[in-house]
């Protein structure tokens, strides 16, 4: 857990717990021993701090937090511990040295980082503070701008910057360990007191009252209901207002709050499923264990609409050759434009700039409206216009251009990978790639598999993924996938309660102050109501294939509400138009205000079907839209569409603008308990009998009836599957 070694008069004390040294108590017990063998030794006259396979450490182990035997006040004892000694400690920071581990380097009277390495103190991101008095001794390192922009954003810095902060003395491109140990040789016998941070002042700023009051401002409103930053916040202002020793106390307060808060286990939840669901499998065995990823060494986008634009994008800025294919040279020209300025935004936003990304060197870019430059691709993303029938004529193309064994993905929000495969002579190498709009910025990948595709398929599209810096996750075919499956529901609930006397606003105040980013309607009118219009005439739903006499609110004996519809039929398409759901200052407009037209819209639109308006509470709109996108996430479980609820989880979280430190949507049902969400579900559908969507799955049910157990049993109760949390 800790290796003690002796490199003449420098102990050198190395933290060994693969594969990043995260701090568990064996490691704190190991370090702290080591660092009492090398005081009592009189021939030691300094100490190195380093860690296994070239990484310092990612901090204390995030699994104990959980755990029942957890000891979160061990490190901080350990850390003054380093500090206090009569001999000089140095860190040898290489890797990462994240939030404990760059405590312990903290305690330490020297730092030396590889020029590689990363640093920081990450842990608001997974609800907590560093509570091993790094939010005293940071401030007093590197000034308190510097350390609260670090400590409540959680940002990993790179060693280059961090040596420009004054948070690490030097920096080395070479061996960090032989320049470590000749560093504790050369401090032998100078003074420690000034190298104790514990004893510096916090460097003082001319405003601190008015520093302190803006940065709180922007961090609460950063936050959105998570807890943390402010936290986070109030123990670095303990650090400006008290001396070290009550500092360090308000620090511990604040860490038991978050440490017992339900926001910390969200976040952690969150940290491992997004990991867990790196490891996929399919039902019908197909595993991330055995199946290997093909190179793509070149690709091709075809289709420059937005989509298409920012998967350009995301693939030139993975430094992957890439042909760019429209249908014309007038969609081409257009399109190439757009590319080019986003991708000139993206260099400009890059440290490197410009040169590095590489987007005018046409042996990397290539634009054209030729098919048959695509023969020697590797992968293929086609990215037009959500249409079977144009689909399947490019999949047909394609299948006959391509080489053998190139991959060729669909990206679709929808529509069938089956019937798309079926137009090609290679199944097996067709793929569901659902990308998120903008493209190039939203980090999910949801990636679907067929009947036919194979699991080396797969694995590329996952390595794909990791390529374009995205969370894949994996999950069946069915239509709308998972995302936008889970998704239906909670749209249709929020439009049935404006027709039951809601309004947008009212509705999507709820959820936003659950935590969306954005509610329904604001998210309805910032994608285009145009979209899920054309799907529904595509599905009978609407339109001229509509059969004379359809009631107006009821399909297939199931209601329904035509409120969207009409909406489009008034050209009101969102944003786009300038009117949706809201009305905008123009067309192309993004503030949002509600509209009178609207308001008597509806009231008109309810006096026409005699339904009698009534006041819907703020619990009624939170349960019926988020039950009903749960209760789908339980029939979507157990069909096997997605091989657990973390799945789930990580793409809302990523996809769905779900509130993170409320760990995803399944999470959450099981911190609300699932016979309250069932009971909630059972009294609505009496309401609403003519609504599948609050019918309780069957899979819930089971789950309620066996006790509601944890969630990571949940799969358990399902046969042939098992959850990987
Ligand atoms: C039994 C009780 C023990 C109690 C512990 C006692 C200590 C008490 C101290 C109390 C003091 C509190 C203050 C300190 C708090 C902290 O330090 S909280 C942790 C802060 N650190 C982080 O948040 C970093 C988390 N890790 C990462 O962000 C990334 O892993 C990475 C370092 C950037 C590397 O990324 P990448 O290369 O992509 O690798 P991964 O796939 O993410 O990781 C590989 C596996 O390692 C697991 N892992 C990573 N970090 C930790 C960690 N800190 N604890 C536990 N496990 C960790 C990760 O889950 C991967 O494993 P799998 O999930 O199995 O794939």
């Amino acid at each position: 857990m800790a290796q003690y070694a002796r490199s003449s008069a420098v102990a050198v004390i190395r933290l060994c717990n693969p594969p990043l040294n995260a701090l568990s108590l064996a490691v704190l017990q190991a370090l702290e021993d080591g660092l009492k063998k090398a005081d009592a030794d009189p021939s030691v006259k300094a100490v190195m701090i380093c860690g296994e396979n070239r990484k310092f450490s990612a901090g204390a182990d995030i699994r104990g937090f959980s755990s029942p035997k957890r000891h979160e006040g061990a490190l901080g004892p350990i850390v003054s511990l380093i500090e206090s000694s009569e001999k000089p400690v140095v860190a040898a920071i290489e890797g990462v040295a994240l939030g404990g581990g760059l405590e312990v380097a903290l305690g330490c009277h020297y730092r030396i980082a590889h020029v590689k390495a990363q640093m920081g103190l990450p842990e608001v991101t997974i609800g907590l503070l560093p509570g091993a008095e790094g939010t005293q001794r940071l401030p007093r390192l590197i000034g308190l701008p510097a350390a609260l922009d670090m400590i409540t954003t959680g940002k990993h810095i790179p060693a280059t910057e961090a040596l420009k902060l004054g948070l690490v003395d030097e920096i080395v491109e070479e061996n960090t360990i032989e320049a470590a140990i000749r560093l504790a040789n050369k401090v032998i016998g100078q003074p420690l007191g000034p190298r104790r941070l514990s004893l510096k002042p916090i460097p003082r700023l001319p405003n601190m009252e008015a520093f302190l009051r803006e940065a709180l401002v922007k961090v609460k409103k950063q936050a959105r209901g998570c807890l943390a930053p402010e936290l986070c916040f109030q123990a670095v202002r303990a650090a400006a207002e008290r001396p070290f020793a009550e500092g360090v106390r308000r620090e511990r307060e604040l860490f038991q709050v978050l440490l017992t808060s339900g926001q910390a286990r969200a976040l952690q939840y969150a940290f491992f499923a997004e990991r867990a669901v790196r490891r996929w499998d399919t039902p019908s065995g197909a595993s991330w264990s055995s199946a290997a990823p093909q190179p793509v060494r070149k690709a091709a986008v075809i289709g420059l609409g937005t989509m298409g634009r920012g998967i350009v994008t995301s693939l030139v800025k993975a430094n992957i050759p890439l042909v760019a294919l429209e249908q014309d040279l007038e969609y081409l020209n257009k399109g190439r434009k757009a590319v080019m300025l986003l991708l000139e935004r993206e260099a400009m936003k890059m440290e490197r700039g410009a040169q590095a990304l590489d987007f005018h060197n046409p042996a990397r870019l290539q634009f054209t409206v030729d098919f048959d430059l695509l023969h020697d691709v590797d992968l293929v993303i086609e990215a037009v216009f959500e249409n079977m029938a144009l689909k399947k004529e490019i999949f047909h193309k394609l299948s006959k251009i391509c080489k053998p064994g190139a991959l060729l993905c669909t990206n679709t929000s929808a529509l069938n990978i089956d019937e798309i495969a079926s137009a090609t002579s290679c199944p097996q190498q067709v793929i569901g790639t659902h990308f998120f709009s903008p493209a190039h910025v939203m980090r999910l990948l949801e990636i679907i598999y067929g009947r036919h595709t194979s699991p080396t398929a797969i694995a590329t599209a996952m390595q794909l993924a990791k390529a374009l810096k995205k969370v894949g996750v994996v999950v069946g075919n069915c239509f709308g996938f998972v995302g936008n499956r889970m998704m239906f529901p909670y749209v249709q609930q929020a439009v049935f309660l404006l027709e039951e006397g809601s309004r947008p606003e009212a509705v999507d105040q709820v959820l936003e102050d659950f935590g969306f980013k954005l509610g329904p309607f604001r998210m309805s009118d910032l994608a285009g109501l145009d979209v899920g219009w054309r799907s529904r005439k595509d599905q009978g739903l609407t339109g001229p294939s509509l059969p004379a006499g359809t009631p107006a609110r009821q399909r297939q004996g199931q209601r329904y509400s035509p409120l969207p519809d009409l909406l489009c039929e008034q050209g009101r398409f969102g944003q786009k138009t300038g009117k949706g759901w809201y009305q905008y200052e123009r067309a192309g407009g993004r503030t949002a205000t509600p509209d009178p037209w609207l308001h008597s819209f509806l009231s008109h639109y309810r006096d026409t079907h005699h339904i009698k308006t009534r006041f819907i509470d703020q619990e009624e709109i939170l349960e019926r839209c988020l039950f009903s996108l749960i209760n789908e996430g339980f029939a979507i479980l157990a069909e096997g569409i997605a091989s657990g609820p973390e799945h789930l989880d990580v793409i809302y979280i990523n996809g769905y603008g779900w509130p993170k430190h409320r760990g995803g949507p399944m999470f959450y049902a099981s911190t609300v308990g699932l016979p309250r969400v069932l009971a909630k579900l059972q009294k609505y559908s009496e309401v609403h009998p003519d609504v599948p969507g609050l019918r309780p799955s069957a899979f819930l049910k089971k789950l309620v009836a066996a006790g509601n157990p944890p969630i990571k049993e949940w799969m358990s109760y399902l046969s042939q599957q098992s959850s990987k949390l």
